[in-house]
């Protein structure tokens, strides 16, 4: 009897969850538009929340190809539209970048106060001002000026001695290239750098790491917050709250150190051009506090290591499985700056096989291929279909760089695609690493420059190649938030000798 009882019991609690469930799946499903992009099918509850969890960019490139340009998601309670190939992009963007420019509230960014950063602030004037104070940081700060490139010179030459010391032999490069690149950005946000054994730096690194790939492991979070007491994303929940705090201790320090030293004559970095916005507007009429002046430094450390140190490590890999165009561009460079120094960032355009080279690796393994989520702020239409307002919004960046009515052979690298009958240099529109539009990548310039300044003073000095015997390496990458090369050996070996 009691076992009936039970049974009973258990039937009549699943039969009530399922109900609610149902209802709020089908309240979900009822707030959506007739002309409502279509959409794969799903699990009951779950909807495509699963299908998504190993090799997103190519399911949903997939997908794109059964369903079009323009398809939506149902992940457990919410939908998500997802925008495919270089005209829908443009036209959500860039045309309609009024109603497509705004982010979501994702539960764990949220949970991390990133709100309150730039990269997932809400559109409208606080972003504004946020997004036109970052831009003219960098500016006083050097980038596109001499003032930065000798900070990037400087870092080339350090890594150049890390890959000397190597002495042709084989090494893995994702590591030593990511140093190098956090220190552009010490040097930038703190205003010093580090040497690699620094175990605080190490550790800084480390939580940039595991950020990029918490975000896509733990992403159900998103969707579903109650998760976070079950166990497996509970472990994933604590940890990403856990490096929130650290990061937050690690530049809440560095704020203190440099509120004891700030000179307002001289301002030597990005916490100082904070620290003066602060003192100028004394308190009002800026959104910057000291809590801003954190999550600044950490999203530019987040934003802007992986991405460059992940786009250098492809095209090293691409250039040693490629010795015959590794030859040209280094027969490019000895011929028009030779190999004593590192050419200047204003010489780029004399240099076009280089150019052509960093193009080709941001679009055969595009560094962030569903780029940060968007979200619609009003009700609006793409492509002939209606999305209502609050709509998540992902962007298949990697879709555009793989679609083959833009590029012949999209899986083959060839940076002579970038080269027009003159041999110069030509970017067609259906090139977007950094996006496009009004939240277009806010570091890109200096990204350039550090693509450009890294990759000249390696290919001077070094011809790459994988090591004898080495296996195939793969080139599916791991996805994070980036698409990461699978870690791989390389040589080294010195053209002096
Ligand atoms: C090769 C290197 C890089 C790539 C491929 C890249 C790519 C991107 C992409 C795809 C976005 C999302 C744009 C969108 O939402 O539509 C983005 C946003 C952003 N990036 Fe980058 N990025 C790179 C380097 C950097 C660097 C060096 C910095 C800064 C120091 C930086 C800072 C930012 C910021 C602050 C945003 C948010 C902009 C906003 O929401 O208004 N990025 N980046």
């Amino acid at each position: 009897m009691e076992f009936v009882d039970l049974t009973t019991g258990l039937v009549l609690v699943c039969s009530f969850l399922l109900s609610l469930l149902c209802l709020r799946t089908w309240t979900g499903h009822r707030g959506r538009p007739v002309k409502f992009p279509p959409s794969p099918p799903g699990l009951p509850f779950l909807g495509n929340l699963l299908s998504l969890t190993r090799e997103p960019h190519l399911q949903l490139t997939a997908w794109r190809r059964q369903y079009g340009d323009v398809f939506s998601l149902r992940m457990g309670p919410q939908d998500v539209v997802v925008v495919n190939g270089c005209a829908a992009i443009k036209e959500a963007l860039v045309m309609k970048g009024a109603h497509f420019s705004d982010r979501p509230a994702l539960f764990l960014t949220e949970a991390a106060s990133a709100s309150k950063g730039l990269i997932m602030a809400k559109y409208g004037n606080k972003w504004k001002s946020f997004r036109r104070f970052g831009l003219s940081a960098l500016r006083h700060l050097g980038v596109g000026k001499e003032k930065l490139e000798s900070i990037i010179r400087h870092e080339c030459m350090v890594l150049v001695k890390c890959f000397e010391d190597k002495d042709g032999r084989p090494f893995q490069v994702s590591r030593i290239i990511q140093i190098a690149v956090c220190n552009v950005i010490a040097s930038i946000v703190l205003g010093r750098r580090f040497e690699p054994d620094d175990p605080d730096f190490k550790e800084e690194i480390e939580r940039v790491d595991r950020t990029f790939q918490l975000f896509l492991d733990a992403q159900p979070l998103n969707f579903y917050p109650a998760l976070r007491h079950v166990p497996g994303f509970r472990g994933m929940f604590r940890e990403w709250m856990k490096m929130y705090h650290k990061s937050g201790q690690w530049y809440g320090k560095f704020i203190e150190e440099h509120k004891e030293t700030f000179d307002p004559s001289n301002i030597r970095d990005l916490i100082d051009v904070c620290l003066l916005e602060i003192e100028q507007k004394n308190g009002s009429e800026t959104f910057v506090t000291e809590v801003t002046i954190r999550h600044i430094a950490s999203e530019f450390f987040d934003a802007g290591t992986e991405t460059t140190a992940t786009t250098l490590s492809w095209a090293l890999l691409y250039l040693a499985l490629n010795p015959a165009w590794q030859r040209k561009v280094q027969e490019e460079l000895d011929t028009v700056v030779g190999s004593n120094e590192i050419p200047p960032y204003s010489r780029r355009e004399e240099l076009p096989f280089t150019e052509a080279t960093i193009l080709e690796s941001q679009r055969i393994r595009t560094t962030v291929p569903l780029s940060v989520p968007h979200c619609t702020s009003s009700p609006t239409s793409l492509q002939g279909y209606d999305i209502p307002a609050r709509t998540q919004v992902w962007v298949n960046l990697w879709s555009v760089h793989m679609d083959p009515a833009y590029w012949s052979h999209p899986d083959t690298f060839d940076p002579s695609r970038f080269l027009d009958d003159n041999g110069r240099v030509k970017v067609p529109e259906a090139f977007m690493p950094f996006s496009t539009g009004r939240r277009i990548c806010l570091g890109e310039q200096l990204a350039k420059m550090e693509l450009f300044l890294f990759l000249t003073s390696l290919l001077q000095q070094f011809n790459f190649k994988l090591p004898e015997g080495a296996p195939e390496p793969d080139l599916a990458g791991e996805i994070g938030a980036t698409l990461l090369p699978r870690p791989y050996n390389i040589q080294a070996i010195s053209r002096k000798k």
